[in-house]
C-alpha cells in the first residue's frame, strides 16, 4: 500500500551524517550533518564558496563524498551505487545553478530529453504538452510555446523553463526538489510565482531546498534556515525564530542596512562630483516611439522592469554603439566594459584559468608601455582584485571551473572593473552573489562612479534600484517611463511595467 507524501509530513526524508569532500587542497565540506524532513521547505544559505553546491552535488549523486553516510527514507542511499538516476528513481530532482538545458532544442525535445520514457509514439506533442501544463501552473502567462528553440530566449524564461521540467510529473516519484538559486535571473513577477508554488508543493508534504542569496525570498518561503559557513553546517533553525541581522552574521558577514546608503550615496553624488561633470553626456540612446535614454559622466543608471522587455538589448545595442560613434541615434563616449550575468554563455572562458578570465580585460593597459603584456602587472593588479572581492580560491591559475557560480561572478565583476573603460554596461550581474559581496560591489559601484565612470545597470532585484541616480523602466523593448531620487520604488516600477503591458 502506497502512503501518501501528506500522511508522512514531518517524517525525516534525508538524513547526512558527517559528508565531507575536497577538491585538491580545497576541503569543499568538513563533516556536514542535515536532517530534511518531509513537508518542510529548508533555506540553505551561505557566502560564496560555503559548499552549498558541493552538499548538493552530494545528496543528487553527482558526486561521491570523501567520508560520511547518506540515508534516504531510511534507507543507505551512498556507495557507489549512488549516482543521479538513482536518486531520480528514488523521488530526488535538482536544478543546478548553471542551467543544463540544450540550446539547439524547442522546450519539447529538452523536455523528453528528461523524461524518456515518458511517451513512446507522437512523443514531440506529448512532452510538449507536459511541460506546458506544468509551465502554466506554476509560471501563468509565461508565454513559452513547445517549438520555441531554448538557444533562442533570454535567460530569465530560460531559467523558467529549467525549473518547469524540473517539476513535470513523470513515471518516477517527485519527494524532494533541490533549487540552487532558481530565481537568479526572474524577474519579481516570475519569483513570486515560483515561491507561491514552492508553498503549496510543501502543503501536499513534498520537501524542498531552496538555496538563494535573496534573503527576502528566504524569509517569503521557508519553514527552517540552515547556515553553511566554510564548508560546514554553523546553524539550524526554525525561520520564524531568526531575522536578517542575525542570519547574515551567522555567515559570517557584516549587518548592514544597505538602503540608506544607497540614497545617501545617491544624494552624495547628485550634490557633489557630479555637478561638475553632469554635463557631459556619456551615453544616449533612443528606442523605437519611447522615451529617450540618457547617462552623464559620473551616473549610475538603471534598466528596471519585466524580464526581457528589451534592457540585454539596450546594453548590447550601446557595446555596439561604442565602437563605431556618432553614425546614429546611439552615442557612447569613450569605451565600455560588459558584466555578464549570463556567466556561461557570454562570460567565462571555461578552459582558461581564473587569472586570464579577469586579465583579459585590461590587455590595452597592460600593453600601455610596451607591445608585450607587463606580465607582472598582470599578476599584481589581479592579485589586488583576488583581495578587493574577497576571492575563494588557493590559486589563480587553477581553471575557472574550480570556483563556485558566485566567485565566477566576481572575476567578471573585476575585469569589466579593473579595465579602463569609463562606461560599464553590466547585465543583472550579481547573480549569484552573496550579499557580502554585493554589498562591497555596491560600494565600488559609488566609488567609481564619483571618480566619473558611467554605470548602466539591467537588474532584476528591486533593492538593487535604490543604488541608481535615475531608473528608466522598460516594457515591449522601449522605455516607457523615467525614475529619479525618491521616486524610485519597487510600486512605481510595477505600475509603469503594467500600464503599458495592458495598454
Ligand atoms: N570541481 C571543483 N574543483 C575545485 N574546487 C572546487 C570544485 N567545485 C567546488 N570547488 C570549491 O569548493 C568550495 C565550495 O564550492 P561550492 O560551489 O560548493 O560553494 P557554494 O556555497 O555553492 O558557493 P556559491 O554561493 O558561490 O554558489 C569552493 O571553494 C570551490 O572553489
Amino acid at each position: 500500500m502506497q502512503v501518501s507524501s501528506q500522511a508522512l509530513a514531518g517524517e525525516a526524508l534525508v538524513e547526512a551524517r558527517g559528508a565531507a569532500r575536497s577538491f585538491g587542497a580545497v576541503q569543499a565540506l568538513r563533516g556536514v550533518d542535515l536532517q530534511l524532513r518531509r513537508g518542510e521547505c529548508v533555506g540553505l544559505v551561505g557566502h560564496n564558496g560555503a559548499g552549498k553546491s558541493t552538499l548538493v552535488n552530494i545528496l543528487c549523486g553527482a558526486l561521491a563524498p570523501d567520508r560520511g553516510d547518506l540515508h534516504f527514507a531510511g534507507r543507505p542511499a551512498d556507495g557507489a551505487a549512488w549516482s543521479l538516476r538513482e536518486a531520480r528513481r528514488w523521488g530526488l530532482r535538482c536544478v543546478f545553478q548553471e542551467l543544463s538545458l540544450c540550446d539547439n532544442l524547442t522546450l519539447a525535445e529538452n523536455m523528453r530529453i528528461a523524461q524518456p520514457q515518458s511517451a513512446e509514439w507522437a512523443w514531440r506533442k506529448r512532452a510538449g504538452a507536459q511541460l506546458m501544463a506544468t509551465l502554466d501552473r506554476i509560471f501563468p502567462g509565461h508565454g513559452l510555446r513547445p517549438d520555441d528553440v531554448v538557444g533562442e530566449l533570454p535567460i530569465g524564461k530560460r531559467q523558467i523553463v529549467e525549473v518547469a521540467r524540473a517539476f513535470t510529473p513523470g513515471a518516477q516519484p517527485l519527494e524532494l526538489m533541490i533549487l540552487d538559486e532558481p530565481t537568479s535571473s526572474l524577474d519579481g513577477q516570475a519569483a513570486a510565482q515560483l515561491l507561491a508554488y514552492i508553498r503549496s508543493f510543501v502543503a501536499e508534504g513534498k520537501t524542498c531546498v531552496l538555496i538563494t542569496h535573496k534573503l527576502r525570498e528566504i524569509f517569503a518561503v521557508t519553514d527552517r534556515l540552515v547556515v553553511m559557513r566554510d564548508g560546514q553546517v554553523v546553524q539550524a533553525t526554525p525561520t520564524a525564530e531568526t531575522d536578517r541581522e542575525r542570519l547574515v552574521s551567522a555567515m559570517g558577514q557584516a549587518v548592514v542596512n544597505d538602503a540608506p546608503q544607497a540614497a545617501a550615496a545617491r544624494t552624495r553624488t547628485a550634490g557633489g562630483h557630479a555637478q561638475t561633470v553632469q554635463d557631459v553626456v556619456q551615453v544616449q540612446a533612443s528606442t523605437q516611439r519611447g522615451i529617450a535614454l540618457h547617462a552623464a559622466r559620473g551616473e549610475v543608471i538603471g534598466l528596471a522592469g519585466l524580464a526581457g522587455h528589451g534592457q540585454t538589448a539596450m546594453l548590447l545595442a550601446l557595446q555596439e554603439a561604442s565602437q563605431h560613434n556618432g553614425k546614429d541615434a546611439m552615442r557612447v563616449e569613450g569605451g565600455t566594459a560588459f558584466v555578464a550575468g549570463d556567466r556561461q554563455t557570454d562570460g567565462v572562458f571555461a578552459l582558461w584559468s581564473i587569472a586570464r578570465n579577469m586579465t583579459v580585460g585590461w590587455l590595452a593597459q597592460l600593453r600601455a608601455r610596451s607591445p608585450l603584456i607587463d606580465l607582472k602587472q598582470e599578476q599584481q593588479q589581479a592579485q589586488q582584485w583576488r583581495e578587493r572581492l574577497g576571492l575563494v580560491t588557493p590559486d589563480m591559475d587553477l581553471p575557472i571551473g574550480s570556483l563556485s557560480g558566485g566567485n565566477q561572478q566576481k572575476v567578471l565583476f573585476a575585469r569589466a572593473l579593473g579595465s579602463a573603460a569609463p562606461v560599464i554596461l553590466m547585465d543583472d550581474p550579481m547573480r549569484g552573489v552573496d550579499v557580502g559581496t554585493k554589498r562591497d560591489v555596491y560600494a565600488l559601484i559609488r566609488e567609481e562612479a564619483r571618480g566619473g565612470r558611467t554605470f548602466v545597470w539591467y537588474t532584476t532585484e528591486f533593492d538593487e534600484l535604490h543604488h541608481c541616480d535615475r531608473v528608466y523602466v522598460f516594457s515591449n523593448g522601449r522605455v516607457v517611463g523615467e525614475l529619479a531620487g525618491d521616486d524610485i520604488s519597487e510600486e512605481r516600477v510595477v505600475a509603469l511595467s503594467f500600464e503599458e503591458a495592458a495598454a
